[in-house]
């Protein structure tokens, strides 16, 4: 124990000296000691987690400034009898969009002192509402600098005898109005409240894709104070293209192609597709429009990229992915898995029959062209550190296991084995695999040869055999586009997406991640929880969360509902169902929000505190090691230096505000 006494190894004393460093005085031990175990007692921090957001930008802003809709349940709670509906509704969307909103009330004339008055003094009473478990330190590290020390005076109002502090904070909030600087302090406070709503936020994967502007996804969630992300397929896609690889290029072309949606490549990240279009109209004239022309020049490219990095990689087992030298023009059919096809197109006129996956030099100069624009796009390239940042495989987060995909299984429910590179792995070490060479897949400091496989291997966890990010068997795209017989487009989901419904399997994949607590949970997305056919997105007894709710809008009529938010604060976990978002004119105009609902399924025994989390465990560490320094000083083993008190005037020569406070609160405490 370290208060008894005790003798200190070298080590100890070397550690313990450096530390003395940060906490010279005995003073300062226990200062930081009563606060580090006054933060272990509070609730946890709340943590939401989105997956699958697919550039639905407007919808996932709403999103984040609606705190998954927490913030309508507080003001409900809080004003629920005291104010009507109306108040309510125009409140919550000061708060989501402040500036807008405050401009839509200056004018309607409805900006007068009473209107200033009412909405501080609420917005006041939610920042405390939503503040209470969190330290004042923390709270105030959350707020706008040029507010700070105001709004923690009015958040910290301490009843006295003569309502001194009722008087001072009614002076506060009449000077904020009478010097006309209200809107800038409600909108200090509204993004205090967003801030306070949600302590981190977890994205499982799919940002990009589909939907109109993913960079504007990440724009926001560069700007977000706590956030982590666990790759998507479709974001290792554009970190590969990002990184060089060709087919990767060509697929995230493809996509935006495919789903009309050139914006996000074009205006966001600068890659003008203007020569592949040129060149499409001028080889495929037999196409009745300019964009069938263009899917079509972007498919065959992609077809003949991909067969390249097949041809590369034996041991990727996916030499029957190899379709274009299967095709027989002649016949109008292609071979796949040894049945027969009709085409629906047999013109092809850049393939050269003696080498199909060669590009044409035509392709080979667009495709040059495009790596170029990849690379030099300095947006996509500050997006994509910022993917990798903060961005991994999967992640390990207070207790619970999150990754985008799968973790490979077999037919009986165990943890495959994959080989890659002569290294046969499972579980955590295959995803630890995965994880280590996409990133070396960005390094520029890496041989030619490796920098390739790697890059490669990025297309392979977009739509591998094995990949942990697809999961699924094939990739059917060129059946897609050119076989009508739609069985030869059936992608075959891992043996995971069965076993998933089962207790047993899930804590197998648990353990295998060193996850043994039974309020360990898997959180994954990627495939769209049918909410519409009655589908629960908890499955295994509450052990497994599917958040893949489809924020796409392609996607809403097969889950009938427009995303989820998974919750996760101090009383357990509930998930909130999304309704479709209409737009952010209606939101700011006519107060429509996303209706929310939300189910609870797992409750904790008591409430789970900061002392259960990751976060406390470091915490818990520290103060292990603080016992110890205070130890080491009290028995002599190391000197602490000596506090004095310091005389306040000389402490705070000028500034006078400063001093104020110090006083204010030395007389509290006496
Ligand atoms: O729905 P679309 O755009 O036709 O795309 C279908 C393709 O997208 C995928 O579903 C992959 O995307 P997800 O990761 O969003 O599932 C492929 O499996 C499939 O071939
Ligand atoms: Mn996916």
């Amino acid at each position: 124990m370290p208060y008894e006494k005790r003798t200190f190894t070298q080590d100890e004393i070397k550690y313990l000296t450096l530390l003395s460093n940060t906490y010279p005085t005995v003073q300062q031990v226990c200062t930081e000691l009563i606060n580090l175990k006054a933060i272990l007692n509070l609730p946890k921090g709340t943590e939401h987690f989105m997956s699958d957001l697919h550039g639905e930008y407007a919808a996932f802003y709403h999103i984040l400034n609606n705190g998954s809709g927490v913030i309508r349940e507080k003001v409900n709670r809080l004003f629920g009898e005291e104010k009507d509906e109306q108040w309510r509704s125009d409140f919550c969307t000061l708060i989501y969009y402040p500036e807008q909103k405050l401009s839509m009330i200056r004018e309607e004339g409805k900006n007068t002192e009473a209107w200033y008055e009412e909405t501080l003094y609420r917005l006041i009473d939610l920042c405390k509402l939503l503040s209470s478990k969190y330290t004042r330190q923390k709270v105030r590290e959350a707020l706008p600098a040029e507010y700070s020390y105001i709004i923690d005076e009015l958040l910290h109002a301490q009843p006295d005898e003569d309502d001194n502090q009722l008087v001072y904070h009614r002076k506060i909030i009449e000077t904020i109005i009478g010097i006309q600087n209200s809107d800038d302090f409600i909108i200090a406070l509204a993004s205090l409240v967003k801030r306070l709503a949600v302590d981190r936020l977890h994205i499982v994967g799919d940002i990009f894709d589909r939907g109109p502007r993913a960079d504007s996804i990440v724009d926001m969630l560069m700007q977000y104070h706590s956030v982590d992300i666990e790759w998507g397929n479709h974001d290792i896609l554009w970190m590969g293209a990002a990184a060089g690889s060709r087919a990767c290029m060509m697929t995230v072309v493809r996509n935006s192609v495919a789903y009309h949606n050139l914006a996000t490549l074009e205006n966001g990240y600068g890659v003008s597709i203007r020569p592949l279009s040129d060149f499409a109209g001028r080889a495929y004239p037999e196409c009745d429009s300019p964009h069938k022309a263009l899917l079509k020049a972007v498919s065959v490219i992609l077809f003949k990229l991909e067969g390249q990095v097949i041809r590369r990689h034996p041991e990727y087992n996916m030499d029957s992915r190899m379709l274009l030298e299967q095709m027989d023009l002649a016949c109008g059919t292609v071979t796949i898995d040894g049945k027969v096809y009709p085409l629906k197109d047999t013109v092809f006129p850049t393939i050269n029959w003696a080498d199909p996956y060669a590009l044409s030099e035509e392709e080979e100069r667009i495709m040059h062209g495009l790596a170029r624009a990849f690379r030099g796009s300095e947006r996509l390239q500050r997006h994509t550190r910022f993917l990798y940042e903060r961005g991994s495989m999967y992640r390990i987060y207070n207790q619970n296991l999150l990754f985008h995909g799968c973790i490979p299984m077999d037919e009986n429910g165990d943890l495959a084995v994959v080989t890659h590179q002569e290294k046969r792995m499972r579980g955590k070490e295959y995803m630890d695999y995965c994880d280590r060479k996409a990133r070396r897949a960005y390094l520029t400091e890496i041989s030619e040869e490796e920098r390739q496989d790697c890059q490669d291997f990025m297309w392979y966890l977009w739509c591998g055999k094995e990949s942990p990010l697809f999961g699924r068997s094939k990739m059917t795209t060129f059946e897609r586009m050119l076989v009508a017989d739609e069985s030869s487009w059936t992608e075959e989901k891992n043996p995971y997406y069965r076993h998933y419904q089962s207790e047993a399997a899930c804590v197998r994949i648990l353990e295998n991640f060193g996850l043994t607590s039974p309020y360990s949970h898997i959180i994954n997305g990627h495939v769209p929880v049918r909410a519409i056919e009655g589908e629960s997105p908890v499955k295994a007894n509450g052990r497994l969360i599917v958040i893949d709710g489809g924020f796409c809008k392609a996607y809403h009529s097969r889950t009938g509902i427009a995303g989820y938010t998974l919750i996760y604060n101090s009383h357990g976990m509930r998930i909130m169902s999304h309704q479709a978002f209409e737009n952010t004119k209606a939101a700011i105009l006519e107060n429509r929000d996303i209706e929310s609902s939300s189910e609870v399924f797992e409750t904790e025994l008591s409430r789970v505190m900061v002392s259960d989390t990751d976060h406390g465990n470091k915490l818990s560490n520290r103060i292990y090691d603080l016992t110890l320094l205070l130890n080491a000083y009290r028995q002599g083993v190391l000197t602490p230096k000596f506090s004095r008190r310091q005389d306040i005037s000389l402490r705070y020569p000028g500034d006078e505000q400063d001093l104020m406070k110090e006083l204010r609160e030395r007389s509290r405490s006496l």
